[in-house]
């Protein structure tokens, strides 16, 4: 019987990246939804260092990092690999994950920020879209290859927590028209049953982001709890 908890928050990107992942491994796992606002000691015993969610539990041991998470998760569960075999293959694959998990939390400022910072926050997004359209995705399905895998999981906060901040705000960055290659990644995305029956409920997360729109204006980075 394995015993695997995650400490999440179920509007955020990274929380849901380790949700995909146990469902894309078929991990059965107990979850437990945190208030950033009131932490529950057990987060900060398990991640002392960030006190940030999300922190996966496996027979007792805490990894904290939603991509440190999911290595984890692919080396202790092989089923479904979200990593190639080959090791250049691999390399690409991490290249990507990385590139696009260290843009995440900075192509959320569009959100927290209004007028000429939101201008430049939005051309930001529409470069580090670029990227990704001219050089990671081609001929595949997905980012390095025909299945999904962990830049695929990693990006895949695009299609909802992305989707509702750019609803709120009224902007689209990713049309079929000037990025096809994403747009189709997005639906092959979407399509996917694991990803499709474990997305965040979109007008719960509409909801939330709408909530604390007013917050992210004065902190910095989107998913931080307000002091
Ligand atoms: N790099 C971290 C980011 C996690 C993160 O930013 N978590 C936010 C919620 S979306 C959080 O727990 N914030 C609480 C805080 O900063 O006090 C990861 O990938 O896991």
């Amino acid at each position: 019987m394995v015993d695997v908890k995650l400490f999440g928050l179920s509007p955020s990107p990274f929380s849901q990246r380790v949700v995909w992942a146990l469902k894309l491994k078929g991990i059965s796992y107990e979850y437990v939804e945190e208030d950033l606002s009131n932490k529950s000691n057990l987060l900060l015993q398990y991640n002392p260092i960030f006190k940030k969610i999300p922190v996966l539990v496996h027979d007792g041991k805490p990894i904290a990092e939603s991509m440190v998470i999911l290595e984890y998760i692919d080396n202790t569960w092989p089923e479904n690999p979200l990593l190639p075999k080959d090791p250049h293959e691999r390399s690409l694959v991490r290249f990507w994950a990385k590139f696009i998990d260290e843009r995440t939390k900075p192509m959320m400022s569009f959100f927290t920020y209004v007028g000429e910072q939101q201008e430049k926050a939005i051309n930001d997004n529409l470069q580090t879209l670029r990227i990704i359209e001219e050089h990671a995705l081609g001929e595949q399905k997905f980012l390095g290859g025909d299945r999904i895998g962990l830049a695929d999981i990693a990006l895949g906060w695009i299609i909802h927590t992305l989707a509702a901040m750019e609803e709120i705000v009224g902007v689209k960055f990713v049309q079929a028209d000037t990025f096809p290659l994403l747009h189709a990644w997005m639906n092959n995305f979407r399509e996917i049953p694991v990803i499709k029956d474990n997305l965040p409920n979109h007008d719960q997360i509409l909801d939330y982001f709408k909530g604390r729109r007013e917050m992210f204006v004065k902190s910095p980075h989107a998913c931080h709890h307000h002091h």
